[in-house]
């Protein structure tokens, strides 16, 4: 392994190997005398101190007897303060990690050294010290004889960091993909805004193709594209995690971006919403295609957020970039002086936007209460199917279901009958606490409206009140933020390779260490791991479960603030571990909901079948034999789901409600006007 590139201490590493260039440098003619062992109070003792080379310094003090030099107890107090500052200097702690003292270890060694310290040192030394204080200089007086002093003392303890350093090692990720780097790659990146063209036109290119892979960022999105190629003759399969659907002599396939396999070769593979990259929590999916991807012509579809790093990244793994630039068919127009102001004044082809369940189906009964619009919803706990069933619903112009009532869920790619967006609130609930919601997806989503081939080409957007108006304005005219770093997430070998480290740990307390010790180069970044972890912390009491089979249980699409959803992925993995058959213990509904409980619980519902299936497709799926009946189960609970959501009369609730009091600096919107008006 290379060593890490620190600022200061480019020792080699033989620990025997004099250093050179650590410390303050001028490095006074051999001394070998040991001749201050009593206190010398003389500045000019003191100014030698400084000077002297620090591997022979410790040398001296390692080998001299136990020292006799007289403090007054103030002094020693000095002495202990400089220390205490030591310990806590984040520059002493990180410029340790250079030879492999780890965080955690740091302050043990420092109490270490400083008893050492106190028991050998001299006097001109201590009086030099003791005239510095506790600050910076003496940190860097310090810091080479503490380097000497771990050096000898704590081979062990080196030995086992830099293992553990050496197995979460995440540099140079592209050099991970060897049969993608052999090939002479050509990487197109369709750059531009929404609506302006970019799938369209690298799906062109997939058609043609001899073989083609289209990666989506959504299920829905990849059915979209499996429907449309088929509807135009070319033979397409589809592959998400929780469907396989194979058409026979079909060469070509839609799947989702995490399913992706960098083992089959394309002619030419497609990867859509290419910003995602930096996706917090999924931008690792994004990375793995981009490097991985084994197909003649790479295909990106995205905003120019990600260009430069794009370039860069393709430096590295000596692929020919080309870009294609588009622009908006037709340009957003901001209905700027005319906030909706009541949802009375919905139109049809109106999108109204909100960022929770309870305000999403708020807005649909206000809506079919006070105008003669039916609505449509689409939201994320609703799946991929009934999410089409409604957008079907509401592109179709033979029926009164005329508005769409969404939320961030239809921001992505899709392609609607969207005359003009509102939004109903531009803050959203982030897990946290309310906050406004970010430009790019305010853009994205309001990019859904005036579609180039839908009923409305010319597109308009606006908000439900005046007061968010200017926020709206403000989003659309940002330009795109440039990304500087992209995801990343290890591959199960090299968590193996790093429990192999660490054999002690939980799988839970093994991703902290990874996430503590991994390195990185400068445009990756770790993404986000507190859902694994949580699911983690959840089978921790489950026996007998491989650590493979717990990082796949890990990656189950578990809505993990669903204590139901919870409880049967528990039951899942229990009986997995058992070396048993899996089956859902849940009873099928029979009608669709007659209230929001029941709503909720159908939306539950599929979403354990959905991740059994999922469970099906990543483990030996004899102990996953009930596929068909439960893929026709989830069928019929999102027709159900459909059903319900076109009879929905009653108060829906927040499935995680944001907590009640808010921070006085959050963001806080206007109370909406069908409140006002209920008052
Ligand atoms: N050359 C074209 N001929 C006919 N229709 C087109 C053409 N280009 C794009 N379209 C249609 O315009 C709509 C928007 O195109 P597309 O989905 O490719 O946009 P996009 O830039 O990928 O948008 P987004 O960023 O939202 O994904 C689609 O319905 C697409 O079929
Ligand atoms: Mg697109």
């Amino acid at each position: 392994m290379q060593r890490r590139n620190f600022n200061m201490c480019p020792r080699s590493d033989d620990s025997n190997t004099d250093t050179s260039g650590i410390g303050s440098g001028g490095i006074l003619p051999d001394s070998t005398s040991n001749e201050s062992t009593t206190g010398i109070d003389d500045s000019c003792s003191e100014t030698v101190a400084a000077l002297r080379d620090p591997v022979k310094l410790y040398r001296e003090l390692r080998d001299s007897e136990q020292n006799d030099v007289k403090l007054t107890t103030s002094e020693w107090d000095d002495l202990d303060e400089i220390f205490n500052c030591f310990v806590k200097s984040g520059w002493a702690s990180n410029q340790a990690l250079a030879i492999y003292i780890g965080l955690s270890f740091f302050p043990t060694a420092v109490r270490k050294f400083q008893s050492f310290f106190k028991d050998k040192c001299t006097g001109d030394i201590a009086k030099h010290l003791i005239s510095l204080g506790p600050c910076e200089e003496s940190e860097r007086f310090l810091f080479p004889i503490f380097v000497e002093f771990c050096l000898e003392e704590f081979p062990d303890e080196i030995k086992r960091f830099r293992g553990i350093l050496d197995s979460a090692d995440l540099t140079k990720p592209h050099t991970w993909f060897p049969f993608a780097r052999a090939m002479k790659r050509k990487i197109i990146y369709h750059c531009g805004p929404t609506n302006s063209g970019k799938t369209y036109n690298a799906l062109q290119r997939f058609m043609e193709a001899e073989k083609g892979i289209y990666c989506s960022p959504l299920r829905l999105l990849a059915m979209e594209v499996f429907d449309k190629v088929n509807s135009l003759g070319v033979y397409c399969s589809l592959h998400t995690g929780q469907e396989k659907k194979h058409v026979p002599f079909s060469n070509h396939s839609a799947c989702t971006m995490e399913m992706v396999s960098t083992e089959e070769l394309y002619d030419v593979a497609v990867i859509d919403e290419i910003q995602m990259l930096a996706d917090p929590c999924r931008g690792y999916a994004w990375t793995r295609a981009l490097l991985g991807v084994m197909a003649d012509e790479v295909h990106l579809c995205g905003d120019p957020s990600v260009l430069k790093i794009v370039r860069k990244i393709c430096a590295e793994t000596g692929d020919e970039l080309v870009e294609n630039h588009y622009e908006r068919f037709k340009s957003l127009v901001v209905e700027g002086k005319t906030p909706l102001g009541d949802l009375k004044n919905v139109r049809p082809g109106d999108c109204v936007v909100a960022f929770s369940r309870r305000e999403i189906f708020e807005v649909k009964m206000a809506i079919e209460k006070f105008t003669n619009h039916r609505c449509c919803v689409i939201y994320g706990a609703l799946p991929p199917e009934t999410r089409r069933q409604q957008a079907t619903l509401f592109n179709d112009q033979d029926n009164e279901y005329d508005v769409l009532v969404a939320s961030d869920a239809v921001g992505m790619g899709l392609n609607l009958n969207i005359r003009r967006v509102v939004f109903y609130i531009l803050s959203k609930y982030n897990g946290d606490k309310v906050v406004p919601v970010p430009a790019t997806q305010v853009k994205q989503i309001a990019g859904r409206a005036g579609r180039r081939g839908s009923r409305y080409p010319d597109g308009l957007t606006t908000t439900l009140h005046l007061d968010d108006l200017g926020y709206l304005i403000e989003c659309l005219k940002q330009p795109f933020d440039e990304v500087k770093k992209v995801g990343l997430f290890p591959f199960f070998e090299q968590i193996e390779l790093f429990a192999g480290k660490l054999p002690d740990m939980t799988f839970c307390q093994l991703l902290d260490k990874f996430g503590e010790n991994c390195r990185l180069d400068g445009s990756y970044f770790l993404c986000r791991h507190d859902h694994i972890k949580k699911v983690a912390k959840m089978l921790e009491k489950v026996q007998g479960l491989s650590l493979e089979d717990r990082f796949n249980f890990c990656f189950a699409p578990v809505n993990i603030r669903d204590p139901k959803a919870m409880f049967h992925l528990l039951n899942f993995a229990s009986t997995y571990s058992q070396n048993c058959r899996v089956s859902v213990a849940m009873g099928m509904p029979k009608c669709s909901a007659r209230n929001d409980s029941e709503l909720l619980d159908l939306e539950t519902k599929h979403q354990v079948l959905s991740m059994y299936l999922w469970l099906s497709y990543h483990f030996k799926q004899e102990m996953f034999p009930f596929v068909e009946k439960y893929s026709t189960m989830a069928a019929d609970i999102a027709d159900l789901l459909g059903q319900s959501l076109t009879n929905v009369t009653w108060k829906p609730e927040s499935r995680n409600p944001p907590p009640k009091t808010q921070k006085e600096d959050s963001y806080q919107r206007p109370m909406s006007l069908i409140k006002e008006q209920q008052k």
